[in-house]
C-alpha cells in the first residue's frame, strides 16, 4: 500500500514538474496551440462530431440552450437518477433538467446522439455590458460523422419544435396588453402580460351546434395547415370577425379560441396607439400561435377614412345582425369613430392584417369584434383579412340547451317535453342574449325549477313584447330616430315593472304545482321535473 502512495505521488510530481516547465518555457499562445494540435489529432481519429451549445452567446441569451433543456427534461424524468427541478414564472408544471456534466442518450432516425451538460467555473470576470454568471453552462451534442449531414439540422429543428411544444403545454397562456400607451418596458416590450386564465371553452359556449364545430374545424385546419399556407404562398395567418349585439358571446369566442387551440391573446388596444409606425412595432413584437385581437373595432378609430361606403340609409350592401331579424338596416352616424388624437389611418391598419408586415413571424390569428358590422370599411372585411365572419346572433334554442346544461345541470331529457316545447317556441322571439338568459339562470341556480319557469316566463313576455313592438312598426313609417328608439328598447334589459310581472307569474305558477296539479289540467302537465 504504501509503495502504491510512493508511486502515485512521483506520477503526480513528475505531471507537476512537467507543467512548471512547460509554463515556464512555452509562452501561452504555444501552449494554446499544442492543446488545439492535440485536439485536431484526437478528432481527426474520432468517429465523432461534438456539437457545443452555451448558454450564453456573447451577450445574448441563446435560445437553443433552453429549448434543449427543456426538451431533455421530457426524457430524463424519466430515466435520470440525479435531475435538477426547476419551475418558471408563470408555468404550472415542474421542468427536470440534467444533472451537472452529466450525460442522456437520445435517438432521432434511427440514430443515437449523446447530450452532455457540461459547467464550468467562469474565469475571471472579463468586462461586459450586463453580469455574466458565475458559472459556464452549456451543451455538448455528440453524433457520429457519418449522420451529421444526414440529421443534424431536421433534429436540432425537431428540438426546439418539441421544446415549444412542452413550453406552451407547461406554461400558462398569457394575455397581454398595450395600454401603457406605448411606453417600452426595461426589455424594450410595449405589450404587458398577465396570465390569462378565462374559463371559457368551446363546450361553455352557448350558439348552434352546427357553426361551433364549423369554426373549431377551421381552427385545427389553421393550426395544422403549416405545409398548406407555404404550399399556397399564403402567410400562415388567419382573420375572424365577430359581429353582432352586445351579451352575445364575442369576448367569451376569443377566450374559447385561445384556450382551444392553447394561444396567448395580444389584446390590442387602438386608441393607445399612436400612429401606424407604433402599429406596426406593436405586431412585431408579438409572437407566433398567438391571437391579436382588436375588441370593437368601430369605436376604436375612425375607419371610414379611405373611403365612405355606408352611410345614408341601410341599402342593399351593408349587413347587420339586426338583418336576420326583422328590424333596419344601416346604423349611420360616426359612433365612436374620432380620432382622439391618435393618427392610425384605415390604411395603417389593413397593412397591419394583411400588408407585408403582417407576415413577420406565423401561425397569427387575428379576430376583431364588432356590435355595428355595417359601419366597417369593406376593405376591412374583405377575405385574407378577416376570412371568416362569426355572426353572435341572439340565443336560439340550441343555445339555450346549452346554457341550461351548463348552468343547471339539466340534459334535454331532465325537462319536461312539454315545457322544452313552450322554450323553442318562444326563444326566437324573445330575442335575448346569452348574457340575459344566463342571468336569470344564475340568479336561480339554488332553485333549479323556478329558473325553468322564469326563464319561461321572461321569454314568454320578451317575445310578447317584440312581437307588439313589430306591429306597431309595420304600421307606422320607418323613421329611422324611431327605429333606433325600439332598438334600444329592444335591447334593454327588462324593465322594473317587467321584473315584477315576473315574478308574480313565477310564484303563482310555482304554487299551483305545489297544490298538487289539482288546477288547470293540461297546462299543469307542463312542469319541470
Ligand atoms: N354565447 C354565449 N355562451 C355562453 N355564455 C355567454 C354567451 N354569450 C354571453 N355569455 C355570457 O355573458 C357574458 C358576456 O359575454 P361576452 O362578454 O362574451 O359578450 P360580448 O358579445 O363580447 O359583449 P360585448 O359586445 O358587449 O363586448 C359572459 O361572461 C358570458 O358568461
Ligand atoms: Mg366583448
Amino acid at each position: 500500500m504504501k509503495e502504491y502512495w510512493t508511486s502515485l505521488a512521483s506520477v503526480l510530481g513528475v505531471f507537476a514538474f512537467c507543467q512548471t516547465i512547460l509554463q515556464a518555457v512555452f509562452p501561452p499562445e504555444l501552449r494554446f496551440a499544442t492543446v488545439k494540435l492535440f485536439n485536431k489529432i484526437f478528432h481527426c481519429f474520432s468517429s465523432y462530431c461534438y456539437f457545443d451549445i452555451t448558454e450564453i452567446d456573447g451577450v445574448n441569451t441563446n435560445e437553443l440552450y433552453n429549448a434543449v433543456q427543456l426538451y431533455l427534461s421530457s426524457s430524463v424524468s424519466v430515466t435520470g437518477n440525479r435531475l435538477s427541478l426547476t419551475r418558471a414564472l408563470n408555468s404550472s408544471a415542474f421542468t427536470f433538467g440534467l444533472a451537472n456534466n452529466d450525460t442522456i442518450s437520445d435517438n432521432f432516425d434511427g440514430t443515437t446522439v449523446l447530450w452532455e451538460h457540461v459547467v464550468t467555473q467562469r474565469q475571471s470576470q472579463t468586462f461586459s455590458w450586463r453580469p455574466l454568471p458565475e458559472e459556464k453552462r452549456g451543451f455538448t451534442l455528440r453524433i457520429r460523422k457519418k449522420d451529421k449531414s444526414l440529421i443534424l439540422h431536421s433534429y436540432l429543428d425537431y428540438v426546439m419544435e418539441k421544446a415549444n411544444d412542452i413550453r406552451r403545454k407547461n406554461q400558462d397562456r398569457l394575455l397581454y396588453t398595450n395600454s401603457r400607451g406605448g411606453s417600452l418596458d426595461s426589455r424594450g416590450h410595449p405589450w404587458e402580460s398577465v396570465p390569462f386564465k378565462h374559463p371559457s371553452t368551446f363546450d361553455t359556449l352557448a350558439m348552434d351546434p352546427d357553426k361551433k364545430k364549423q369554426i373549431m374545424e377551421d381552427l385545427q385546419d389553421f393550426a395544422k395547415g403549416q405545409g398548406f399556407y407555404h404550399r399556397t404562398g399564403r402567410a400562415w395567418k388567419r382573420g375572424y370577425l365577430l359581429y353582432g349585439p352586445p351579451g352575445t358571446g364575442k369576448s367569451s369566442m376569443i377566450a374559447a379560441m385561445a384556450n382551444y387551440l392553447g394561444y396567448d391573446i395580444y389584446d390590442l388596444e387602438l386608441t393607445e396607439v399612436h400612429n401606424n409606425s407604433e402599429l406596426r412595432k406593436l405586431l412585431m413584437k408579438t409572437s407566433s400561435k398567438s391571437i391579436i385581437v382588436i375588441e370593437d373595432i368601430d369605436c376604436s378609430i375612425n375607419l371610414t377614412n379611405r373611403k365612405k361606403t355606408n352611410n345614408g340609409g341601410g341599402g342593399g350592401g351593408s349587413r347587420s345582425y339586426y338583418d336576420s331579424g326583422d328590424i333596419r338596416g344601416s346604423g349611420g352616424g360616426g359612433g365612436g369613430g374620432e380620432d382622439g388624437g391618435n393618427s392610425i389611418t384605415l390604411s395603417g391598419l389593413l397593412n397591419f392584417t394583411d400588408g407585408l408586415w403582417s407576415c413577420c413571424g406565423s401561425e397569427r390569428i387575428f379576430v376583431f369584434t364588432t356590435n355595428h358590422i355595417e359601419k366597417l370599411d369593406p376593405a376591412l372585411l374583405r377575405s385574407g383579412r378577416m376570412d371568416m365572419h362569426v355572426f353572435m346572433s341572439f340565443c336560439s334554442f340550441p343555445a339555450l340547451k346549452i346554457l341550461l346544461k351548463n348552468y343547471l345541470g339539466y340534459e334535454e331529457s331532465d325537462l319536461d317535453g312539454g315545457v322544452l316545447k313552450e322554450l323553442e317556441a318562444v326563444v326566437d322571439m324573445a330575442r335575448m342574449t346569452p348574457a340575459d338568459i344566463s342571468e336569470v339562470l344564475i340568479k336561480n341556480r339554488r332553485k333549479k325549477d323556478r329558473a325553468v319557469v322564469e326563464l319561461l316566463e321572461t321569454l314568454k313576455i320578451r317575445a310578447e313584447r317584440n312581437k307588439s313592438n313589430a306591429t306597431v312598426r309595420m304600421g307606422e313609417n320607418d323613421d329611422e330616430e324611431d327605429e333606433e328608439e325600439q332598438e334600444k328598447r329592444a335591447l334593454d334589459s327588462e324593465s322594473p315593472k317587467e321584473e315584477s310581472e315576473i315574478e308574480d307569474n313565477c310564484n303563482k305558477k310555482l304554487e299551483q304545482e305545489e297544490e298538487g296539479g289539482e288546477g288547470s289540467g293540461d297546462e299543469e302537465k307542463e312542469k319541470i321535473k
